[in-house]
């Protein structure tokens, strides 16, 4: 049975996986096809509705990705969403502009006129924006449905034509879910024809089939997403997987000790494997942070391959997700935000097959599967980890003194947020060195130090994020520990930026 689609056409949106997913959720299933597939061959697949994804390219600009231009004619409804907007706009006559403020973060949406796409929504709610361009004239026939303070156009609509501004499709807008669900099921009519379905055994037939009788490494990080690939995959094919860990020397105080005896305790064939000399002689001298993810992409990759020729694996088991592929640009159209070492940071000629079958899901995702394999929550609910670790967040030159500073700095922040019970109550939290010093006065002396930022967020996929309102108190007392106890610290900041515009990690 042929199932109607949601087809989401792709300019290149770091979410465009995200509009997918939300649609998975609502019971619909989508489709991704390329921003230039022409009209009619969308209109054979007899889909509920034609989105067009946000993407960071302009309009205006000569080289900007425009869709087929009919299908604006096929009576089909369709949403365009932020570029996908902006293009709708262009194509039918109305005018967009490099705006003289830009919005990224949160806005507030008021709307002005009732429409199905707001059913039961106040009129009033949170939005999260990410542009520089604006809507500064409609095409013939358009009306304006809802604005913010910044786009007087954010919600526009002619027909079933519908554009907005801002991105339904993140976490941080608050009614979001409900947008995607009155377009679906009250402007396009659609009935669910898509189950999440048991996506554990799909992954399980999907790993046998690749593999077939082969044998698998696993690049192990004790981290969610790897554990939960590992257990997935021994479940597939058993002990023909072998797990490898790499103390690259970039870890936390207290997480070789700690990953072990998680491992240990669920029976999976380990390997630990100590390259902390080979990674930090390596970076020695780099200051570039895509520089220093390459140099770490591509010294995992060497161990990798050794152990694959100690053990005659042919596969390597990645637990890589989609927010690592995105920002890597690993889809086409999309820009490279940071190179993430298991994507963008791999050497060209890959001696071993990946294996990758968490690549299109997204963090929570990962975690409800790892809870359906039966893995224990204390594991689940660990907060991320890069792959390159601490590299990462020491700014600039990676050097042992500063790893020991940061390592004393990131254990107090952590072992404070669980004790004052707020470990799970945010998405992600750590500690960044800087690569700048100032001047304090601590018992009558002055010292001229180093300074430490305490980033901390909510987020649900790592797509968008906001800082934490972490309490006054407790970051009074975490600050208090630090400069009292980490040598060569005399200062620490809170970052309270939001992703967009800034990104979770700090390189
Ligand atoms: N120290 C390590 N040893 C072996 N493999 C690693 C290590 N660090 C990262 N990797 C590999 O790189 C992948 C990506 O790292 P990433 O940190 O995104 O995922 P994770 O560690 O599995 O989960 P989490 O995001 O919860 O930390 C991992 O899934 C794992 O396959
Ligand atoms: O395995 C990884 N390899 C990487 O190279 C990498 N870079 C960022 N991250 C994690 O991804 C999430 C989003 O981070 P950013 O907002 O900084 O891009 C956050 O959870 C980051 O910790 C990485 N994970
Ligand atoms: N997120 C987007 O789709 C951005 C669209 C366009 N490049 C802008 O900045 O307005
Ligand atoms: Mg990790």
């Amino acid at each position: 049975m042929q199932r109607r689609p949601a087809i989401i056409l792709n300019f290149g949106s770091q979410y465009v996986q995200l509009i997918a997913r939300r649609i998975r959720e609502l019971g619909i299933y989508s489709e991704i096809l390329p921003f230039n597939t022409k009209a009619e061959e969308i209109l054979k697949r007899d889909p509920y509705c034609v989105i067009l994804s946000g993407g960071p390219a302009s309009v205006y600009e000569p080289s900007a990705p425009l869709p087929d231009e009919d299908i604006y004619h096929l009576g089909i409804p369709l949403l365009g969403i932020c570029y996908g907007l902006q293009a709708m706009v262009y194509q039918l006559g109305g005018v967009v502009e490099r705006a003289v403020k830009q919005e990224y973060g949160r806005a507030k949406l008021t709307v002005i006129k009732d429409d199905p796409l707001f059913y039961g929504l106040p009129k009033e709610f949170d939005v999260w924006m990410s542009h520089a361009d604006k809507v500064v004239s409609l095409p013939e026939g358009f009306e304006v449905l809802a604005s913010s303070e910044n786009s007087p156009n954010a919600v526009i609509k002619k027909g079933k034509l519908y554009g907005i501004q801002f991105h339904p499709e993140v976490a941080h807008t608050t009614y979001g879910r409900e947008i995607f669900h009155n377009f679906l099921y009250r402007v396009c009519n659609a009935q669910k024809n898509w189950e999440v379905g048991d996506l554990v055994e799909e992954k399980l037939q999907e790993i046998r089939d690749t593999v077939k009788e082969g044998k698998v490494i696993c690049a192990l990080s004790g981290g969610v997403d790897s554990t939960v690939a590992a257990v997935l995959t021994h479940r597939a094919i058993g002990d023909r997987l072998e797990c490898i860990f790499v103390d690259h020397g970039l870890l936390r105080k207290g997480e070789v000790q700690e990953v072990e005896s998680y491992f240990r305790s669920l029976s999976l064939p380990f390997r630990k494997v100590n390259a902390s000399e080979l990674f930090l002689s390596r970076l020695k001298g780099v200051e570039d942070p895509e520089e220093k993810r390459k140099i770490v992409g591509r010294t995992f990759i060497e161990v990798f391959e050794k152990e694959a020729e100690r053990s005659g694996a042919e596969y390597l088991l990645q637990g890589t997700l989609y927010p690592d592929v995105v920002e890597s640009a690993g889809i086409p159209g999309a820009k490279v935000i940071k190179t993430h070492h298991n994507v963008g940071g791999l050497p060209e000629k890959l001696g071993l097959k990946l294996l990758e079958p968490l690549k299109e899901l997204f963090k929570d995702e990962v975690r409800q599967i790892g809870k359906k394999l039966g893995i224990p929550d204390e594991l689940l609910q660990r907060h991320p980890f890069p792959g390159p670790g601490l590299s990462i967040r020491i700014l600039g030159e990676v050097k042992e003194e500063d790893l020991e500073i940061l390592r004393e700095a990131d254990y107090i922040f952590i072992e404070e947020l669980k004790r004052w019970g707020l470990y799970n109550k945010v998405w992600q939290a750590f500690a960044v060195l800087l690569p700048i010093k100032s001047v304090g006065v601590m018992g009558d002396v002055r010292t001229y130090e180093r300074v430490v930022a305490l980033r901390a967020v909510d987020s649900s996929d790592g797509m968008t994020a906001d800082w934490s309102r972490l309490p006054y108190d407790f970051l009074d007392h975490v600050m208090r520990r630090i400069i009292n106890e980490v040598k060569g610290i005399n200062r620490v900041v809170y970052d309270i930026s939001s992703k967009p515009p800034a990104t979770i990690e700090w390189e």
